[in-house]
């Protein structure tokens, strides 16, 4: 059963203060799921007024309590992961054993974070003068307003939840309409651990709407987006404007650099499992898998192989290891993608078309014979779709890496340490995984430089982003 999505406002699951409500399909059949709650400025009002209530009673609540009350809510996603996943196969199309995992990887981050905040210690400075203490302070920043999108509904609501709750701080959350009920259990997990009323809010709308009137409003100080580059420039501008410390991760077109000396069969099993999990729509999804000459071809076959062995489907069906895209509007954006390219001379290496049919399909797709004047080669795919491209000098290879606006992750497969050491210098990226995928894990940075963004979703680097710093300087 698929549930109708409410708000969740001051410790209440209730509808929208006008009862409007927006649909929400099912994208492997394209039929109607259900309902979610649609948020109008009476609602936001109360969902701010509550969040400053709630921010007052949680940061005067103990380290150790926030920790105690955000690790029974860990648990309780654990034992309810069965059930939250298959909500979130119906809402997002994603096999059933990613949406379990996601799951499950959410629990982990509550846990880390959690302990995190037990740990965030000031200091104390030695002084010039031995009758002055110097004591640096770490205090929670205030409410926060976050927005999520739709590709990992969970996982995009949990690193900023988690962050804020470990800092002490509340949260008033603009989940996906597209996918809002499995955010909605990551929150009810919370709710019944015992965060108290008003520490968390949970809002549907319109996004445009909710933004522009959180972000100026006086009682939000941080702010915190996953999403699109243009959307992510204009609310960081108006993050700036109102003077709030904000995160931004954005969109990426991860470079996947392939080496003549590296170990091939590793490197097209962990790219092509990288690539088409949840269907190409992750920001860190390997995208130009740049190959060194000598070695492009006999890469290309084993890449394009596995490709084929790639079973699309309904996510809730057994054997599915990828589903479908998560919204209508995702095919034509694939469709023009892939024939911009074609059309300019492409090499169709396996897929290339939307599938007929009920749902929001697409084939696993590899494209070779690219140039860097191609629109997949410059905008980022968020589909299943890789590109093959050789190139023959290290210092070639590493401009191509830098030559896009994007910096969030990228990857290498290489045996030569000399190799690496340059990589880990010239790479322009927040993150470089070297002959593995070692992406996401809540113990390390996670975040992107240049049009991907600033700030870091993982590591000590994401609690630090929801803290402020504060002297206290004492002549006795
Ligand atoms: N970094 C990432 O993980 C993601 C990147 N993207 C990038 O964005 C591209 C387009 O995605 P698409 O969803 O079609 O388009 P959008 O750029 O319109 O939306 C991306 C996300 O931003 C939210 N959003 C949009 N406008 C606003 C706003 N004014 N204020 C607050 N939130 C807003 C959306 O919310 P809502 O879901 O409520 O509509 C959605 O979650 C993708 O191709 C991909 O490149 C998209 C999603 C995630
Ligand atoms: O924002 C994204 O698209 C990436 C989320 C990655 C989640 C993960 O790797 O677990």
């Amino acid at each position: 059963m698929y549930p109708d999505v409410q708000l969740f406002i001051d410790g209440q699951w209730r509808a929208s203060r006008d009862g409007r409500t927006l649909p929400v399909i099912d994208p492997a059949t394209g039929q109607s799921l259900g309902t979610v709650a649609h948020a109008s400025i009476p609602d936001l009002d109360e969902a701010l007024a509550a969040a400053e209530r709630g921010f007052a009673t949680w940061r005067a609540t103990s380290a150790y309590d926030r920790y105690k009350i955000m690790q029974k809510a860990a648990q309780l996603l654990r034992e309810r992961a069965d059930s939250i996943a298959r909500i979130m196969t119906q809402e997002q199309g994603k096999p059933l054993a990613e949406a379990r995992m996601e799951t499950l990887s959410a629990a982990d981050i509550i846990d880390w974070l959690a302990e995190e905040g037990r740990r965030s210690y000031g200091r104390l400075v030695p002084s010039r003068n031995p009758s002055i203490e110097q004591k640096v302070i770490k205090e929670p920043v205030g409410p926060v307003a976050a927005f999520t999108p739709w590709n990992f509904p969970i996982n995009q609501v949990v690193r900023k939840l988690s962050s804020a709750l470990a800092a002490g701080c509340s949260i008033i959350i603009k989940a996906p309409e597209e996918t809002p009920a499995s955010p909605a259990e990551l929150i009810r997990a919370f709710a019944d651990a015992g965060v108290p009323a008003g520490v968390i809010g949970l809002v549907y709308g319109i996004p445009a709407e909710i933004s522009n009137y959180l972000i100026p409003h006086p009682v939000i100080r941080k702010v915190t987006f996953t999403g699109s580059t243009p959307v992510g420039k204009q609310l960081a501008a108006l993050a700036g404007q109102h003077m709030k410390r904000a995160t931004m991760e954005l969109g990426g077109h991860a470079p996947a650099l392939v080496f003549d000396d590296a170990d091939l069969d590793l490197a097209a099993r962990v790219l092509v499992t990288a690539k088409f999990r949840n269907a190409g729509q992750v920001c860190v999804s390997p995208t130009r898998i740049l190959v060194q000459r000598k070695v492009f071809e006999a890469f290309t076959e084993k890449f394009v192989g596995l490709t084929r062995e790639v079973k699309v489907g309904n996510g809730l069906e057994a054997g599915t290891t990828m589903g479908p895209v998560a919204n209508e509007r995702r095919v034509p954006a694939l469709v023009d993608l892939v024939e911009d390219a074609v059309g300019a001379g492409a090499k169709l290496e396996t897929g290339g078309k939307a599938l007929e049919g009920p749902g929001y399909f697409f084939e696993p797709t590899v494209l070779s014979g690219l140039n860097r004047e191609m629109r997949i080669m410059n905008e980022e795919p968020f589909g299943p779709v890789a590109l093959l491209v050789p190139f023959d000098t290290l210092e070639e290879v590493i401009a191509e890496s830098n030559r896009v606006p994007f910096g969030l992750a990228s990857y290498a497969f290489t045996t030569s340490m000399k190799t690496a050491q340059a990589l880990s210098n010239g790479i322009e990226a927040g993150m470089l995984s070297i002959n593995h995928q070692g992406i996401g894990l809540p113990e390390i940075p996670f975040g992107g430089i240049k049009d991907s963004g600033y700030g870091s979703e993982g590591g000590t680097e994401a609690i630090e982003a929801y803290l402020n710093t504060k002297l206290v300087t004492q002549f006795n």
